[in-house]
């Protein structure tokens, strides 16, 4: 069947206003032809056509391929505890049991894994997707890892013949369920234009930043700055305390002037009560700042500050808060307040 033809069918499209650079898309998503395209219809309507894979349910992956199913996509899911597949599979999603099956029923594969372990693992090892890759598929891999594991991930899926994208994301579990995530892509273009209309229904921004392992550098580089700040904040919140001023005046202060950000803003209320959800879990956050310190050492650049971060990440994760939300570093913070006071 002509890809127009379907594109006019009922099946073929949940019309949606897609917020990207402002600017309102609709998207029209079908899943007719098995070699996936995508473009700019007419009436500057923007299509993709094909199946999406997605491995990797966790804190982000699980909206992420929620959004593409509301979106109207032919999604099939696979992850490693299996339980967490059937929201999506409520949703219409559809289960492969392994990321071979998934990338191989599928024209464009996404995945977000914890680390780059899983990472590889997942694309690389037994059953992996690599797998069930051919030429004319795609692999995108979002999560964040270093850019020596995201070229050796990107060497084995070209093996295949197949393309491959890095495409980590900047933006955390509210804006994922929001589809507001920023993706900072590199590698294959014009896997990056075909898949294009996709990461606009998950995100609100993309960056194309060439060769792979420049979207891997640029997510590190980013969480490496919020991971410091969040320490500095935690010394902030804590000392305001420990001289007698309301916590909750300097997070207003601070929300006021020169240095207000988001994080300090949502984060900040709950800081003060002790209260630690898990949006990014801190050992995700200590992962981040281990892979930029490696990155910095490559180029013998020091980064001291990010360095002692990381020390008070890696405390944190010893008192048993690796799965908190990273804003509880702050409670390491107050293990060594209390006993320096000893
Ligand atoms: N949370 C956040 O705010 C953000 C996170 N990120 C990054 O995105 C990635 C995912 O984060 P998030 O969703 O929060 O993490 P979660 O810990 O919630 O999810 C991790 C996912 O990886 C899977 N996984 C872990 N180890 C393996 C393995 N050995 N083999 C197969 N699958 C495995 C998990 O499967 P299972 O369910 O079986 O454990 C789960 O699907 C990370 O790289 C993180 O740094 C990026 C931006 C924001
Ligand atoms: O990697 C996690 C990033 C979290 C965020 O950008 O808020």
């Amino acid at each position: 069947m002509a890809a127009a033809a379907f594109l006019g069918a009922s099946r073929a499209a949940p019309a949606l206003l897609l917020p990207s650079r402002g600017l309102p898309r609709r998207l029209l998503v079908s899943a007719a032809s098995s070699s996936s395209s995508s473009g700019e219809g007419a009436g500057g309507v923007v299509e993709f056509q094909g199946k999406v894979g997605f491995l990797g349910l966790g804190i982000m992956g699980a909206p992420m391929a929620s959004n593409l199913i509301k979106a109207g996509c032919d999604v099939t899911v696979w992850n490693r505890t299996k339980s967490k597949c059937d929201p999506l599979l409520s949703l219409g999603a559809k289960y492969e049991p392994s990321p071979a099956g998934v990338a191989s029923s599928c024209d464009v594969t996404f995945a977000m894994l914890a680390d780059p372990q899983s990472a590889a693992e997942v694309a690389c090892g037994a059953n992996g997707a690599a797998e069930g890759l051919a030429p004319g598929k795609g692999y995108v891999d979002v999560s964040t890892v270093d850019g020596a594991t995201s070229k050796l991930i990107g060497e084995h899926i070209t093996s295949t013949g197949a393309s491959f994208l890095e495409a980590p994301v900047s933006g955390s579990k509210k804006p994922a369920e929001d589809g507001l995530l920023i993706f900072l892509t590199a590698g294959d273009e014009s896997l990056y234009k075909r898949v294009a209309p996709l990461l606009d229904v998950m995100g609100k921004s993309r960056f194309y930043l060439g060769d792979v392992g420049n979207g891997a550098a640029m997510k590190l580089v980013v969480n490496m700055v919020m991971g410091s700040m969040m320490v500095s904040f935690s010394e902030g919140l804590l000392l305001s305390e420990n001289v007698g001023l309301d916590p909750n005046t300097l997070v207003e202060v601070i929300s006021q002037g020169a240095i207000s950000a988001p994080m300090f803003s949502l984060k900040g209320p709950s800081m003060v009560k002790a209260a630690y959800p898990t949006a990014f879990p801190l050992k995700h956050q200590q992962k981040d700042l281990r892979l930029a310190l490696a990155l910095a050492e490559s180029v013998s650049q020091p980064i001291p500050t990010v360095a002692a971060a990381n020390e008070l990440y890696k405390a944190a994760k010893s008192l048993g808060l690796a799965d908190h939300d990273f804003k509880a570093v702050i409670e390491a913070l107050k293990a060594k307040v209390e006993n320096s006071q000893k």
